[in-house]
């Protein structure tokens, strides 16, 4: 089965449309989004492999996801650790953040010190709506992920990748290749890039929705709230 992908647009019409004709709030499309990124991550990284998880999150709804992920991660039995250098006004971000707080999830600023202390890194800094060069102060935060060697694990994008096209040719971004993605709603192009271990997360799709947008709602399992690709079904 080929896996059918959503372009940048199509993915934020899509989101719209789940919020208004959908009657979804965006608070629980993130809780669903980071669910899904906590359930992946759980099978990336088993509890057993090692329980510090480091998420760096961005200024919009991808780092949101990373805030909901880290909590279910912390009921899971994970100790995960926040960076987010660029924290949203907006109220929802607030909650979100609180609810880390108050279960002593640490919010830290120095991100490489953070990682040489760490099992794993979620990268939820940017998603379907980066564009552009990567702006500060996120090159340093790029160009660590690109280089290290602890495991990570990107929402819905390997932040710093265009959308359509994926890494960049040159420069910062272009040999950052995470261990695994989880692809919410629906694939994006830049998965024709990736040679990692692939996931689709976002169980909130109707099939009409789906039939509208034209691609695949996965076959998920069970209660799973994500489906792991397989190398023969990404190729499109
Ligand atoms: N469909 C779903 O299943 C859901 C997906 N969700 C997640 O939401 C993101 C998209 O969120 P959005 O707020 O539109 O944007 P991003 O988080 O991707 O980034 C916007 C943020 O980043 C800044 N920015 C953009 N380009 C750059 C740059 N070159 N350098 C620095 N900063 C940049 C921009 O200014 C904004 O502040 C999607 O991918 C999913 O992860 C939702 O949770 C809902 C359900
Ligand atoms: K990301």
């Amino acid at each position: 089965m080929a896996i059918k992908t959503l372009g940048a647009k199509a993915a934020a019409a899509l989101d719209q449309e789940l919020m208004s004709t959908g009657a979804f709030s965006i608070d629980q499309l993130m809780e669903l989004a980071g669910l899904a990124v906590s359930q992946a991550v759980y099978r990336v990284q088993p509890l057993e492999k090692g329980p510090r998880i480091l998420v760096a999150c961005g200024p919009g709804n991808n780092g949101g996801d990373g805030l909901v992920a880290a909590r279910h991660l912390f009921y899971y039995g994970y100790r995960p650790t926040i960076f987010y250098p660029k924290r949203s006004k907006n109220e929802l971000y607030q909650r979100l953040a609180k609810q880390l707080e108050d279960i002593d999830v640490p919010f830290v600023d120095d991100f490489p010190t953070a990682m040489k202390s760490t099992d794993h890194i979620v990268d939820a800094i940017f998603g379907f709506s980066f564009s552009g060069e990567v702006r500060e102060p996120f090159p340093d935060v790029i160009k660590s992920l690109q280089e290290t060697k602890i495991p990570v694990t990107s929402v819905d994008a390997p932040s710093s990748w265009d959308i359509e096209n994926g890494p960049p040719k040159t420069g910062l971004g272009s040999s950052f290749m995470p261990t695994a993605l989880v692809s919410l709603t629906a694939p994006k192009p830049l998965v024709n890039h990736f040679t990692g271990r692939h996931f689709v997360g976002g169980r909130f799709v109707s099939p009409s929705i789906a039939k509208k947008y034209n691609f695949d709602v996965p076959p998920y399992q069970g209660i799973d709230q994500v489906v792991e690709i397989g190398p023969s079904e990404q190729k499109l």
